[in-house]
């Protein structure tokens, strides 16, 4: 097994607890890559001062014929991940990739499946549904023929007063002191100076004096005449309207908050949320969410369709989210730090405090967080990051983040493979240091439950854990339904990975964003937990992933039909024999 290095805390408590001197951990860093793999020695089974909570199990002997691939429901890339650096060493960062026309061919989607995409994100705001169903077609065709696990997330449109979008795709510029007409009429070829609005009352409320910010900064207009719903406004900072310029106004150095007026889900986006629950989607993506009640009206709505395993995601991209930052992180089943627009409402220089507070406490509510927009950015135009850039790809993993999202870097620019691997490095390297540290125990549990068998999951997970990290176990193994128990262990952020086993492929496809699980699609008995336990190990074993001495830390929330529910939630733990 690989832990840390040696001289990490956890290795040297491990040693301390003579318990696993052979768990020592060496780091073999190669250029741009971190390669924890073990540094000699056998792990010794029973009565090596191991804890055992239950009994040591002997694990083998399950008869060959079936295909061990099909059965073992594991996805290639994770199999493959696992045999080349071992458990420890599984990334736990999850990783979403937005697709536009750079990355749409069925090989360059291969390309990012091999590279670890695990959510392939299709952003409604552009192209058409063909498009949009084709590249479902192809991630689904992926999935069943390769044996990828890519789940699919649609992202809506939203309300956003912008410039209207002429689909060309060049940028204008304006100069300090000219004078620009800001309107919401058609406008006939470009006439210059002349910038057309997306909405009709983008002007409302607006007075003479006020500050018209494009894209929270690229430039700055103020407001010099109102005539009917036009604005004439004279540029007081130079700058480009790229297409889709975002507006937004200030008054006193403050936002005129706009968001309320405009419909979280509009015609067209309902009409984009039947196309993706039609095409099977496992994520929607709600732009512009304002508070919770969107994100109940789409639960209702999935719930009345039979769509229960689609989740929603609530994008906090506005001032007015943060406001009710709780509630709608209680609604949704997840949520995404939506960075682009969110600096087009707040001061550029808090979004680093906001974007640390929405993940501490969607940790806390146990939903997993995305963070999203310009990690990488440079990279749209050139083959390398900035320094600034994995700076901040780090930050964001230090932070805990369940998964970070590539946008123009993979739907448009040219290096939108070598963007994710630079995600991919960059995350292994933040959370083996994150280990050595031992981070995970500043982490704070707020207690989430409130019936009982709630807070003994909780508990369970909380307190299973706690002891994987002390014991120094291999991985975590759990049985779960709808992803409850798995989710509860990821929230602990452990050490090992937790290997999450679902008969319903919609927990799968969910618990593909949730940090540190690797979801396998099986069948499993609910009533008979230990031929779960034994058959899963010895798929795993028979791969030759799981070797004798390797330890395996197994929790389980699965109901058995005929005994109560809470009597068997339960922590084992086995090694392997
Ligand atoms: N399906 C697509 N077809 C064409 N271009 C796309 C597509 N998806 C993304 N793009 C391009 O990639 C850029 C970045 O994509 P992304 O969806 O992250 O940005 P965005 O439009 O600013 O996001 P949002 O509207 O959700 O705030 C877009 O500005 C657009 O130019
Ligand atoms: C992703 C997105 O919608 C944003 O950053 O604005
Ligand atoms: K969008
Ligand atoms: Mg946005």
């Amino acid at each position: 097994m690989a832990v840390a290095t040696s001289d990490s805390i956890l290795a040297r408590s491990l040693i301390t607890d003579r318990r696993s001197t052979n768990f020592g951990l060496k780091n073999e860093v190669c250029r741009g890559k971190v390669v924890p793999c073990r540094a000699g020695g056998k792990v010794k089974g029973k009565g090596n001062g191991r804890v055992e909570v239950k009994a040591v199990v002997q694990i083998g002997g399950l008869e060959e014929g079936k295909k061990a691939k099909d059965e073992m429901g594991l996805d290639v890339v994770s199999e493959e991940e696992l045999r080349e650096k071992g458990f420890l060493g599984m990334r736990k960062t999850k990783l979403v990739c937005t697709i536009g026309p750079a990355c749409c061919s069925l090989q360059d989607l291969e390309k990012l499946a091999l590279g670890g995409m695990n959510v392939a994100r299709l952003n409604m705001c552009h192209n058409t549904r063909d498009w949009h169903r084709d590249v479902i077609k192809k991630i689904n065709q992926l999935n069943e023929e390769k044996g990828f696990c890519v789940s699919v997330m649609i992202d809506t449109e939203g309300s956003q007063i912008h410039v209207l979008d002429h689909g060309a795709p060049s940028s204008v510029k304006a100069e300090e002191g000219s004078t620009w007409l800001f309107t919401a009429q058609k406008l006939e070829g470009s006439p210059p100076f002349a910038i057309q609005a997306n909405y009709e009352g983008f002007s409302e409320g607006i007075e003479v004096g006020d500050e018209l910010v494009i894209d929270g900064g690229m430039a700055s207009f103020q407001v010099i005449e109102k005539v009917g719903n036009d604005l004439r406004c004279k540029c007081t900072d130079s700058g480009l309207f790229l297409p889709r310029a975002k507006f937004s106004f200030w008054r006193n150095g403050k936002l005129v908050a706009r968001n309320s007026e405009l419909p979280t889900l509009s015609k067209k986006d309902w009409a984009d949320i039947e196309f993706g629950v039609s095409e099977g989607v496992d994520f929607i993506a709600l732009s512009f969410v304002n508070d919770a009640d969107p994100v109940r009206q789409l639960k209702n709505y999935l719930y009345m369709r039979s769509s229960r395993s689609t989740r929603v995601l609530a994008k906090v991209e506005s001032l007015e989210s943060l406001q009710k930052l709780k509630e709608i992180v209680e609604a949704s089943d997840g949520i995404m730090v939506a960075r682009g627009d969110l600096g087009v409402e707040i001061p550029y220089e808090q979004i680093p405090t906001v974007q640390e507070e929405i993940t501490r406490v969607c940790r806390e509510m146990n939903k997993p967080i995305i963070v999203a927009s310009q990690l990488l950015e440079s990279m749209v135009e050139y083959p390398t990051p900035t320094r600034a850039e994995v700076a901040d790809v780090s930050e964001a993993v230090r932070q805990y983040a369940d998964a970070l999202m590539l946008s123009g870097e993979s739907a448009i620019g040219p290096y939108g493979q070598k963007a994710l691997s630079i995600l991919q490095m960059a995350s292994s390297r933040m959370e083996l240091w994150s280990r050595e540290e031992n981070r995970q125990s500043i982490l704070h549990q707020r207690r989430l439950g409130v019936s009982l068998p709630d807070r003994i999951a909780e508990q369970i997970c909380n307190c299973a854990v706690e002891m994987a990290n002390n014991l120094g176990v291999d991985a975590i193994f759990v049985y779960t339904k709808h992803g409850q128990m798995a989710s509860l262990l990821s929230r602990n952020r452990p050490y090992p990975p937790i290997f999450a086993f679902t008969s319903d492929n919609g927990t799968r496809m969910a618990l593909n964003l949730q940090w540190g699980v690797i979801p396998l699609l099986v069948e499993l008995s609910d009533d008979d937990m230990e031929a779960n336990i034994s058959t899963t190990i010895e798929l795993i074993r028979r791969k030759g992933m799981l070797k004798p001495g390797d330890v395996v830390m197994v929790v389980s929330d699965l109901t058995p039909t005929h005994i109560n529910s809470t009597a068997f939630q339960s922590i084992q733990v086995k090694t392997v024999v």
